[in-house]
């Protein structure tokens, strides 16, 4: 199983028995420049289930073309990783979303697929949250992907919100075609790390600082949350 981890980078840590290959180190792997991407891919096992974990992923907005965004999910599939969890930091359009929250991807609106950058279709989800006690935390949504790296305007964020998006983020989808591309079953969620802001009267400002801090503040949670999903995944 594979799961992808980007600024959850830290979850890593919960893997047993790990081994870790830095990105730089494997050939034609793409490097991550982005803070909190870790830019490792660690071996181990994850509820008694053989699991490699990307800590940190490739945004297009780093300047890689989507392909090569995508190489890694590719490998992982020549080396036998048949189903993915793939998670993403994400601002809340949806209202009722707090941050801390957690959005299971039920759909998703590809921005830069409808700019013609986009070769497949496809999501999944699967649920596993109540002995957590999350429910109220947890929603499903409709996740929007847009190409960064700057965040939205007020107006973008008023548009997103028409178009039916619940979260925006800046990642996730590329990862998602190519993985059901190589037939991959797919689980994906966003943790909302930050409300979007949608109204002039408001005068603060989006960041990534706010973001990573976000997601500091739910690792534990999630590290509980994840692993009790690759066991339960690992036994389908
Ligand atoms: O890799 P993800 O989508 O989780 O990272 C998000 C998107 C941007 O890189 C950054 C925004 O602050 O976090
Ligand atoms: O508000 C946001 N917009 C886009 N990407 C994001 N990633 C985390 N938060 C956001």
């Amino acid at each position: 199983m594979h799961i992808n981890f980007h600024v959850l980078g830290t979850l890593a840590n919960t893997i047993v028995d790990p081994i870790s290959l830095n990105y730089k180190d494997i050939p034609n792997f793409p490097v991550s420049t982005v803070e909190g991407h870790q830019g490792n891919l660690v071996f181990g096992t994850l509820s008694n289930v053989k699991v490699v974990c990307m800590q940190g992923r490739f945004h297009y907005y780093e300047g890689y073309i989507l392909q090569k965004c995508t190489a890694p999910v590719r490998v992982l599939a020549l080396v036998g990783v048949n189903k993915l969890i793939v998670t993403n930091a994400a601002g809340g359009l949806n209202p009722n979303y707090k941050v801390g929250d957690i959005m299971f991807i039920k759909d998703h609106i590809n921005f830069l697929g409808f700019g013609g950058n986009n070769p497949f279709t496809g999501s999944k989800r699967s649920q596993i949250i109540n002995k957590m006690g999350l429910e109220k935390s947890t929603h499903e949504g409709v996740y929007a992907m847009v190409g960064g790296p700057n965040y939205e305007t007020i107006a973008e964020v008023n548009s997103l919100r028409m178009l039916g998006a619940d979260a925006v983020g800046m990642s996730t989808i590329p990862e998602v075609l190519v993985a059901k591309h190589c037939a991959m079953t797919v689980f994906g969620f966003s943790i909302i790390t930050n409300e979007c802001i949608s109204s002039y009267d408001d005068e603060t400002e989006p960041n990534h600082q706010e973001v990573l801090e976000a997601i500091n503040s739910k690792a534990e949670s999630l590290k509980e949350f994840v692993t009790i999903l690759v066991g339960n995944i690992g036994m389908e």
